[in-house]
């Protein structure tokens, strides 16, 4: 049977990213398509971010073909529709700013080169503060403002530029459960608004109710691609999530790591999943 499918918004194949000339992830082959939201698993050091990072130019395309909404990655240059929130970083206490500052800080891809935001731009900046539950700290000193606060302001960031993919990269390692719960909450209202995004994370369960599809790398190779469901069913034959190599700053494995335990959490095909 045919079938007219869409263009995907990405679009890998035997795609392989890296460093220089060093590729570490390699093979990669899969399209996401619009509304799709993706969670990628794999344990430390397996390539996860090396692939996101790739798709936003962040680190060398070193070989096979990579589309991002139809055109090939070398000739993509409608940035802005790829948002991305960062790995592990939350705002310098260094810097002073309002909140506010900084979500309009993504709203720049948009403003005419004088540079002063519209009424729309700021209505956008004002709606992107809402969806993460931050409208009442607009005008506070970002300083002031708890690392899982932080983290959702780096998301009204990315969303104030309006992109048509959200890139995260563990949006909720590495803040308290209260926080966690919170940002889970907002990335539900991304997802049922429509969102695609891209979640690289080493926990599964804040996210079970999001996540349309897992994609799992392991030692630089994509080792599972499928929905939730089939990744609950199949977890056991698949490679350990959790035992790859770890960053300096990390714990070593065996070590207490409790906001970060791979995948946490299976997902029951029959306990829930959309609940
Ligand atoms: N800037 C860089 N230059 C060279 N090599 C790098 C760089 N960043 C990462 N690497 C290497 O690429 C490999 C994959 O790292 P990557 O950060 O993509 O893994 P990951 O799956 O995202 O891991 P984690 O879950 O720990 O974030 C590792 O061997 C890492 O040392």
């Amino acid at each position: 049977m045919t079938q007219t499918r869409p263009t995907p918004v990405i679009s890998l194949h035997d795609a392989a990213f890296g460093y220089a000339d060093r590729a570490v992830l390699t093979g990669a082959t899969l399209d996401v398509q619009q509304g799709e939201v993706l969670a990628l698993l794999g344990p430390n050091g397996s390539g996860k971010s090396t692939l996101v990072r790739g798709l936003l130019g962040l680190n060398d395309h070193v070989g096979g073909q990579v589309e991002l909404f139809g055109t090939r990655l070398e000739d993509f240059r409608e940035h802005a529709r790829l948002g991305y929130v960062p790995q592990r970083h939350t705002l310098s206490a260094s810097v002073r700013a309002t909140v506010n500052e900084i979500v309009a800080i993504g709203r720049l891809p948009h403003l005419r080169w004088w540079g002063r935001p519209t009424r729309a731009d700021r209505a956008i900046i004002e709606e992107s503060l809402e969806l993460v539950g931050l409208a009442d700290r607009a005008e506070a000193d970002v300083s002031t403002l708890s690392g899982g606060q932080q983290r959702r302001v780096l998301i009204a960031r990315a969303l104030a530029a309006q992109p048509d993919v959200l890139v995260m990269d563990e949006p909720t390692a590495g803040v308290d459960e209260a926080n966690q719960r919170v940002l889970s909450e907002v990335l539900a209202r991304l997802a049922e608004r429509g969102t695609t995004m891209l979640i690289v994370t080493h926990e599964l369960e804040p996210l079970r109710d999001i996540v349309s599809r897992i994609v799992v790398v392991t030692s630089g190779r994509v080792s599972f691609d499928g929905s939730p469901e089939r990744f609950a069913a199949e977890r056991a034959a698949l490679p350990a999530l959790d035992h790859g190599h770890h960053h300096d700053d990390e714990p070593r494995p065996g070590s207490h790591r409790p906001a970060t335990t791979p995948a946490a959490g299976p997902l029951d095909p029959a306990g829930g999943h959309r609940a």
